[in-house]
């Protein structure tokens, strides 16, 4: 773990490398405010382990990191935002290789180009037009739906979508691509978000949209697409969805939170494995040198894996998310694909 203040920018980074067993970490670069740096400690520690189940569970070559960038305000002039990132630079340049950093909440693919060229390639998701394997917002949705239909063959007992009532929380990047395509598939999308001006778009693509806190309304599905943390003790046990999968990393405040859900007889499927198409995506395609052909099915294994953690906890009348630990510890002391 490295947290520094930067010498040219002046704003705290904290870097946090979990594991480097299965190979170097890997992990976004995460900017935001944070109430105090511990705070962003915390974050980064979470999100580095996460991280680390995440690439165990997509069978890949990595172990977790993470980096934050507590910016007071977050938001970055330009001339800032490049001594932050010289800053962030100077901080994966010294961990030798063991830290791979990517796009993450408040970053993007021209910040991975910059990085990339001052660490000599220790950044995934560079632009296309750069060489490299680009947003990764579609791959993850990829990898949500994947999930999705395996958990809803596994929950209803049949992998048709159609007529299903779905609530899609946040109409982002990831959140509407995952919205649109089930509204495509027959399914009753509900979606909100903050930002409301979002909602024509979801209007215009068949969605209804609600201003209402979806956690409390009844639905089939329930897709977390907006930021961590929705799920609080409190929240899950009044939340009235028979399912829950989505891309939102660190959907739970706490562990506790899965027996509550699993108690309730609520099936939650951890976002380690839903959240993970972007990041296999970037794998494949940059280091694997995969073609996106060959890649699609690896995206898509996240509905196997899905099935397993699943079946698994059923079997075993654990928690999903006990049964996906269990397998990221297996996979991790296997040989990765
Ligand atoms: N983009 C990826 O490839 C990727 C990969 C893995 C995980 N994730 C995770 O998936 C989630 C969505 O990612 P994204 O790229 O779509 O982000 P995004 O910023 O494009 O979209 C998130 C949306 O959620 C909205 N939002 C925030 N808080 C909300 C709330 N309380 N209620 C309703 N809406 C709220 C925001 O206004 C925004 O429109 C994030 O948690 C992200 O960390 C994304």
């Amino acid at each position: 773990m490295r947290v520094v203040r930067g010498r040219r920018s002046g704003v705290v980074i904290a870097v946090a490398v979990h594991s480097t067993q299965a190979g170097p970490a890997i992990g976004g670069c995460r900017i935001k405010p944070y109430p105090g740096w511990r705070d962003g400690v915390d974050d980064v520690v979470r999100l580095a382990r996460a991280m680390t189940e995440k690439a165990a569970l997509a069978g890949l070559r990595h172990g977790g990191g993470k980096a934050v960038i507590m910016d007071a305000d977050a938001v970055l002039d330009e001339r800032h935002r490049l001594l932050v990132l010289e800053d962030l630079a100077e901080v994966i340049t010294s961990l030798d290789g063991a830290y791979l950093t990517g796009p993450d909440i408040g970053s993007a693919p021209a910040d991975m180009e910059i990085i990339h060229r001052l660490t000599g390639g220790l950044a995934f998701c560079r632009p296309e037009s750069s060489g490299g394997s680009g947003n990764s917002s579609i791959a993850t949705a990829h990898g949500v739906l994947a999930a999705l239909e395996a958990a809803v063959d596994h929950v209803f007992g049949t992998g048709a979508l159609a007529g299903l009532r779905v609530g899609v929380i946040g109409y982002g990047s990831v959140g509407r691509l995952v919205a649109d395509e089930l509204a495509a598939r027959g399914c009753a999308v509900t979606t909100g978000d903050l930002d409301e001006s979002r909602r024509a778009t979801a209007e215009a693509a068949g969605l209804t949209w609600s201003a209402e806190d979806l956690l409390g309304e009844e639905f089939d599905v329930l897709v977390p697409a907006a930021v961590g943390g929705l799920l609080s003790e409190e929240r899950a046990r009044t939340c009235r969805a028979g399912l829950i999968v989505g891309p939102a990393n660190n959907q739970l405040t706490h562990d506790d939170v899965a027996s509550t859900l699993h108690e309730r007889g609520i099936t939650w499927v951890p976002d380690v494995v839903a959240s993970a198409g972007g990041i296999i995506h970037a794998v494949c395609r940059e280091e694997l040198g995969l073609t996106e052909e060959e890649t699609t099915p690896r995206i898509r294994a996240i509905g196997t894996t899905v099935t397993e953690i699943l079946t698994g906890a059923r079997d075993s009348g654990t928690t999903p998310q006990a049964a996906a630990r269990d397998l990221a510890a297996r996979r991790r002391t296997a040989v990765p694909a």
